[in-house]
């Protein structure tokens, strides 16, 4: 008799923060086969590589307060429901990974309703509400940072650390770095998640004389929105919107100024790169200030709230650190204890563990 593949659902969609650690677990499961559910118009449609297929479906949080719009989200929600479930039982599926947001509410509860098992990943340390709502309904909740499983009380809580892309993994990969930096000079990266992070880049460009000065060079990942990403020209600063070899990057770093999104933050602490953290301060629930306070508490890195930091607190800051190199050297040995590097496999095991049972 030939033994037929084990068929995955992926529930993952919208940002590089919740697509690249369901990529980087799907590559270490090479003996399933993989479907994607995302949802049209998002990073998904870029990001999620050709060889698994996506299917998309319509699909957004509940506004506050209840009305009309409410309503129809709820309306759309049952819609998605029928969806998922007409997918996972025409496609044979026999279970589904999500990493939590707007897509694991229908994709949950669909594969529950069909009896099929379900494996949720969150990777920041306060779980999202779909995360604390649904996480006691999946056979398995892997959480990003230990701190998360305190908000989860009735879940089945397991801690994996969040998978980072395999690129991370490769010690020597700072040799790979394809941006005209000299060995020597040190190296400033500023990031603000995968969509950019406009007031930090103001802040950055009008620190940046005074680091340049320094003998800085500072790399520069703006995103795709920011009016001004080509304001500043200088020998020693590079601009991009959006930059692929991040592992080699980090790696090669001395410092990196970042919003505090879980991707980001287990990356940096891969490479063991120190950081100036700037939580986004709209982020739901504040909760990239929680994922900030992890690496605060092992002095991996400093935080400053968006809303109090002036532009000369920053500049003297980063310059303080570029005169203590151990110190900066210190603050990366501390971050990697936050996280385990081989999280793809752990998580890898436990999905396995879980539909294989
Ligand atoms: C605004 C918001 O709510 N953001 C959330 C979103 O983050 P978002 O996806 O924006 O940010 P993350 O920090 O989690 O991940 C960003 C990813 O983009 C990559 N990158 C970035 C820039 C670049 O030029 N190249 C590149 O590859 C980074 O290396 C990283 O892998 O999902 C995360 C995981 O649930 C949350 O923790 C964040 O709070």
């Amino acid at each position: 008799m030939v033994d037929t593949p084990t068929r995955l659902l992926i529930a993952a969609s919208g940002t590089g923060g919740h697509l690249f650690p369901a990529i980087a677990l799907c590559e270490k499961l090479p003996e399933y086969q993989i479907e994607w559910l995302g949802v049209p118009n998002r990073l998904e449609t870029q990001l999620v590589p050709k060889q698994y297929k996506l299917n998309t479906i319509s699909v957004e949080g509940f506004q506050k307060g209840f009305g009309i719009s409410s309503l129809f989200t709820l309306w759309k929600l049952i819609g998605s429901i029928l969806e998922v479930r007409k997918l996972l039982k025409q496609g044979n599926f026999q279970g589904v990974f999500t990493t939590g947001g707007y897509i694991a509410g229908p994709s949950v509860i669909a594969a529950r309703s069909l009896g099929l098992p379900v494996i949720l990943h969150e990777a920041n340390a306060l779980p999202g509400k779909v995360t604390r709502f649904f996480g006691p309904w999946c056979d398995a909740v892997a959480v990003g940072f230990n701190v998360a499983a305190k908000y989860l009380p009735k879940a089945k809580t397991i801690y994996t650390s969040t998978p980072v892309r395999s690129q991370f993994l490769d010690e020597g990969i700072a040799a790979t770095l394809d941006l005209p930096i000299p060995a020597e000079a040190p190296l400033i990266v500023v990031f603000g998640g995968s969509q950019g992070a406009v007031a930090v880049n103001k802040l950055v460009r009008q620190c940046a004389p005074a680091w340049f000065e320094a003998g800085a060079y500072i790399v520069h990942l703006t995103g795709e929105s920011d009016p001004d990403a080509n304001s500043l020209q200088h020998p020693q600063y590079i601009c991009l919107p959006f930059y692929d070899n991040m592992a080699a990057l980090l790696r090669r770093a001395n410092l990196a100024i970042s919003r505090s999104g879980a991707g980001s933050l287990t990356e940096l602490a891969v490479c063991g790169t120190p950081s100036i953290l700037i939580p986004y301060p709209f982020a739901a629930e504040d909760h990239q200030t929680y994922n900030a306070n992890v690496f605060t508490a092992v002095n991996a890195a400093l935080l400053f709230k968006q809303s109090d930091l002036t532009a000369e607190t920053l500049l003297q800051e980063v310059l303080r650190l570029l005169k203590s190199p151990d110190e900066l050297r210190q603050m990366g040995e501390n971050s990697k204890v936050v996280v385990l590097p081989d999280s793809a496999e752990k998580l890898a095991q436990l999905v396995r563990e879980v539909i294989e049972k």
